[in-house]
């Protein structure tokens, strides 16, 4: 099952008058990891930045084709890039997540980063919040380092910290699917294990996109792997195919580290 469904999908940035991303067509599978890999530049970010369409916090960017996302409550797709209306925007960030590459806390405590997302949704109940908030903490690997210092600054944490309470933060909202732009590079390798294992359980609750520029992250974790270039894809496989058997000659060359 698809959660989502990139269909001749093109993008170009306000301003520029040549696309960033030419007709990309690519499954996100539910409760799968997919990896989106290439050289530098190649659109990797700007593809998964427009699967929750967060470049239209800035105006004038243009789309074409479609990105179909499935409502696990109906089991209908809708096209987000139709999406126009504010509160249309919010619900889309909330269903499809994004933990960025430099971790991103608030400058609040560590309870009210978690719970901030909850407080938009409306949940007001005291009891409800800390409860939400304890199980994602829990779900985000987090819960036994901080349980005794939730009233504390979150910036106080470490950055392998604050990352996962970025992710517990993006998880709290119950989201379909999560966005990982480079989640890892920012940090250490103790760090990066954990946020690894991490990403991995996690797709037993949300379908999974991410941007690595690690190889042997992309290998290790995905199921799926998306080979860009030059704002085309190239090849889109199995991990493993993609990692043992390329289609491609451009794929072959990337992998093998002789260009990129
Ligand atoms: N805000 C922007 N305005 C105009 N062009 C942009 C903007 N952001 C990115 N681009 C261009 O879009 C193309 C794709 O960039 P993108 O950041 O998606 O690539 P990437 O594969 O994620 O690269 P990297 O691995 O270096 O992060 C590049 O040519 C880049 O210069």
């Amino acid at each position: 099952m698809n959660v989502m469904k990139i269909k001749k999908f093109s993008f170009t940035y306000a301003g520029v008058d040549h696309p960033s991303l030419r007709n990309i067509t690519l499954p996100i599978e539910q409760n799968k990891i997919t990896a989106l890999i290439g050289p530098s530049g190649c659109g990797k970010s700007t593809l998964l930045r427009s699967m929750n369409r967060i470049h239209d916090l800035y105006p004038g960017n243009k789309y074409d084709g479609k990105i179909d996302l499935l409502d696990e409550e109906t089991g209908k797709y809708k096209n987000i890039l139709n999406i126009k209306k504010e509160n249309e925007f919010i619900e889309l960030r909330q269903k499809v997540g994004m933990i960025f590459q430099k971790p991103t806390p608030f400058p609040m405590s560590i309870f009210d980063n978690v719970a901030y997302g909850l407080k938009i949704a409306g949940i007001k109940n005291k009891s409800e919040l800390a409860d939400r908030v304890e199980a994602s903490l829990k779900g985000s690997a987090l819960w036994k380092e901080v349980s005794d210092r939730l009233d504390k600054s979150a910036m106080g944490l470490s950055g392998g910290q604050q990352q996962r309470l970025c992710i517990a933060r993006a998880v709290a909202v119950k989201p379909e699917v999560l966005l990982f732009d480079e989640p890892t590079s920012a940090l250490d390798p103790i760090s990066t294990g954990a946020i690894e294992e991490l990403i991995v359980e996690l797709k037993k609750e949300v379908s999974i996109a991410i941007v690595t520029h690690n190889m042997q992250q992309a290998s290790r974790i995905s199921d799926y792997t998306a080979f860009m270039y030059l704002g085309d894809l190239i090849e889109f496989d199995k991990t493993e195919n993609i990692f043992l058997n390329p289609k491609e000659k451009q794929t072959e060359d990337y992998i093998t580290g002789r260009f990129g």
